[in-house]
């Protein structure tokens, strides 16, 4: 088991968006404000996608308690109330960086290859195994680090951010700990074939492909 949860946390190690040049040029401080916003309005599509493909998951899980932990997922973005939750906070980072909420909303800007990839994630979820479905959120076992780097380079190179937009990161850093933190046990458990390893460890690499593609296209489009 401990061989094939290194097989699961080696797939990120090489293919994870931490090391695509977009990101590399976000944390090194040569992204434009042009090209900031761009990623935020981008990347708030995925954001909105998230509690949808959530319950898409919630839906396939068997169990009451299984249920109850992935159930708290969805109000983690969307909120107990209206004005709260991560879907909120990502709305305030776009208006620190100057985007309205209806252009977010609206969803218009968004990239074709940026639709594309989020619905790749969101029919993944619809139409895999639990374990797949499970295994694709695994990404979040890297996600924490890489928003410490991205609160303190935000902070250092694009101070015309205000530092409440970056609550969205702060909150979102433990969250990301207890998500990576109760599904890996979950795939370790189910995962017991060569076929069901094989399998998980597909769907976290194509999981990686949908950031890297996200990354890809707001590149070319706002260089
Ligand atoms: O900013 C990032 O680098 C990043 C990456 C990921 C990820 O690895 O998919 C997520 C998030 N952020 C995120 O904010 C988030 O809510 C989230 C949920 C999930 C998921 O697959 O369930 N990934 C991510």
């Amino acid at each position: 088991m401990i061989d094939f949860e290194a097989e699961l946390r080696a797939v990120p190690e090489r293919r994870y968006h931490h090391l695509h040049p977009f990101n590399r040029r976000m944390h090194a401080g040569t992204l434009s404000p042009q090209e900031l916003r761009g990623w935020i309005l981008n990347r708030f599509h995925y954001q909105r996608a998230i509690p949808i493909k959530d319950a898409l998951i919630v839906a396939k899980l068997p169990d009451p308690r299984l249920r109850r932990m992935w159930i708290r997922r969805i109000i983690d973005h969307d909120g107990a109330a209206s004005g709260e939750g991560g879907l909120e906070r990502w709305l305030r980072l776009g208006e620190a960086a100057g985007l309205t909420r209806d252009e977010m909303w609206s969803g218009d800007a968004v990239l074709p290859g940026v639709r594309l990839a989020v619905d790749g994630y969101v029919n993944l979820c619809r139409h895999g195994t639990p374990l797949e479905a499970v295994a694709a959120s695994l990404t979040e076992l890297f996600a924490p680090d890489l928003m410490r780097e991205r609160i303190a380079a935000f902070e250092r190179h694009y101070p015309w951010i205000d530092q409440d937009g970056l609550r969205y990161f702060r909150v979102r850093v433990n969250q990301g700990r207890r998500d990576g933190a109760e599904a890996l046990p979950l795939v370790l458990a189910w995962a017991r074939t060569r076929e069901q390893r094989q399998s998980a460890l597909a769907a976290l690499a194509y999981k990686c492909e949908v950031l890297w593609t996200l990354l890809d296209a707001v590149e070319r489009a706002y260089r």
